[in-house]
């Protein structure tokens, strides 16, 4: 039994179209192998880990003595947002999709925002959050009109200049759009804030001072099995607000990926006993939907550069998980997330027997993992990968 386990997200960083992409129009979609076809970068640690024996990778070799296990998995749940990956990560199977919203919201939930804001609606379709801000940023510095948007995710942001609509009210306006979103009619996974700054459409930059009011998770997680049980559930980055805090015992605020990497090794310098679970989320956001491959291949250096700082902290008490919750391949049509495997890296501070595990059918064998170590008796679809930690 490992006392401690180390759950690292890799937000969007899949390894492959998976059987059913086709269903989600990702047929031949594998952000992992486009990125580094188009911007080559070296991962040596990750290709040290095993990375590159999952799949055939460019420029990642698959290692002779990997250190770590590896396998790959699939996403069993009908969605490919964060959420429903997440949730199933942490032992839920999400059957029926979450709503989206391709034609715009309805107008009836618009006269709710606009009666409960004071602000009339601009915008109001699915659209790449830095394109609708150079459409309707400068309309709203004259009007203080709100920019509501959507993508192929089951998602209602608001786009606000920080001057025109400060951040306070803009949080507020957003826990309002939540409240209203939570029954059947107008279902949304998650509203977000999304606020901006600049003084023209040539100068307009989004702020990390975004905001993400998701759903309660729609039942018992692994995290929930853990806090009941007494064990520390230490969230890190997004995580907090993805679970709504449900089944968290502690929450660390990060600013990018490189602060998620310094948060958890703060954390990982803690005493506690339980799971510690950080998504960095840069990959997805800042490169992956922005169809930027270059950005993209420079963060997973950036994440490689840094893997001996967090196995250093392993002892052989500490289990790392690395995996992902879908793709987001940064070379494929649109903008939005890809139908795809994740890989899954495991180690722990010794020397194991390290090589292949049997690929997942779902993401939650992770939770069930997780469930077993800790003895917990969680009851979920997925299946156990601990006896083959050795
Ligand atoms: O285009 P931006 O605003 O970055 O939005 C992206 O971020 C949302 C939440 O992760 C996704 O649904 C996608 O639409
Ligand atoms: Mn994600
Ligand atoms: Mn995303």
């Amino acid at each position: 039994m490992f006392k401690r386990i180390h759950l690292i997200v890799l937000d969007s960083v899949g390894i492959g179209a998976q059987h059913d992409a086709e269903d989600f129009g990702d047929t031949g979609s594998h952000t992992l192998k486009h990125t580094l076809e188009s911007h080559p970068v070296e991962l040596p640690n990750l290709a040290r880990l095993g990375l590159g024996c999952i799949d055939t990778l460019p420029g990642v070799e698959c290692s002779d003595r990997p250190e770590a296990y590896y396998s790959k998995m699939n996403e069993v749940s009908q969605g490919k947002d964060t959420m429903t990956g997440h949730w199933e990560i942490a032992g839920l199977n999400i059957k029926k999709p979450f709503k989206v919203y391709p034609d715009g919201f309805p107008e009836a939930l618009l006269d709710r925002i606009r009666e409960a804001t004071g602000r009339d609606i601009v915008g109001n379709k699915p659209a790449s959050g830095t394109e609708i801000i150079k459409e309707y940023g400068e309309h709203q510095m004259k009007t203080g009109d709100l920019i509501v948007y959507t993508s192929n995710d089951p998602v209602l942001q608001i786009a606000a200049h920080e001057d025109i609509i400060p951040l306070d009210e803009l949080y507020t306006i957003c826990e309002k759009v939540r409240a209203m979103t939570t029954d059947p009619d107008f279902l949304v996974g998650r509203v977000i804030a999304r606020p901006y700054i600049g003084n023209s459409k040539d100068n307009f930059e989004r702020t990390e001072n975004r905001h993400d009011y998701a759903l309660e998770p729609f039942g018992k997680t692994v995290l929930n099995a853990l806090e009941e049980n007494g064990n520390d559930v230490i969230a890190i980055g997004k995580i907090d607000d993805i679970f709504t805090s449900s089944g968290i015992t502690d929450a660390v605020r990060t600013k990018n990926n490189n602060d998620g990497v310094d948060k958890l090794l703060e954390v990982m310098d803690r005493e506690f006993t339980g799971l510690s679970f950080l998504n960095l989320v840069d990959f997805d956001a800042l490169y992956g939907h922005r169809r930027n491959p270059e950005g993209y291949s420079s963060a997973l250096k950036a994440f490689d550069d840094r893997l001996p700082e967090i196995e250093a902290k392993l002892s052989e008490d500490d289990l790392l998980i690395i995996t992902a919750d879908h793709g987001n391949d940064p070379t494929f049509e649109g903008t939005d997330h890809t139908r795809e495997s994740v890989p899954l890296l495991i180690r722990h501070g010794g020397s194991g027997n390290y090589g292949p595990l049997r690929n997942s059918d779902t993401f939650s064998d992770v939770a069930a993992t997780i469930a077993e170590n800790f003895k917990i008796g969680y009851d979920t679809h997925g299946k156990s990968l601990l006896r083959d930690i050795t």
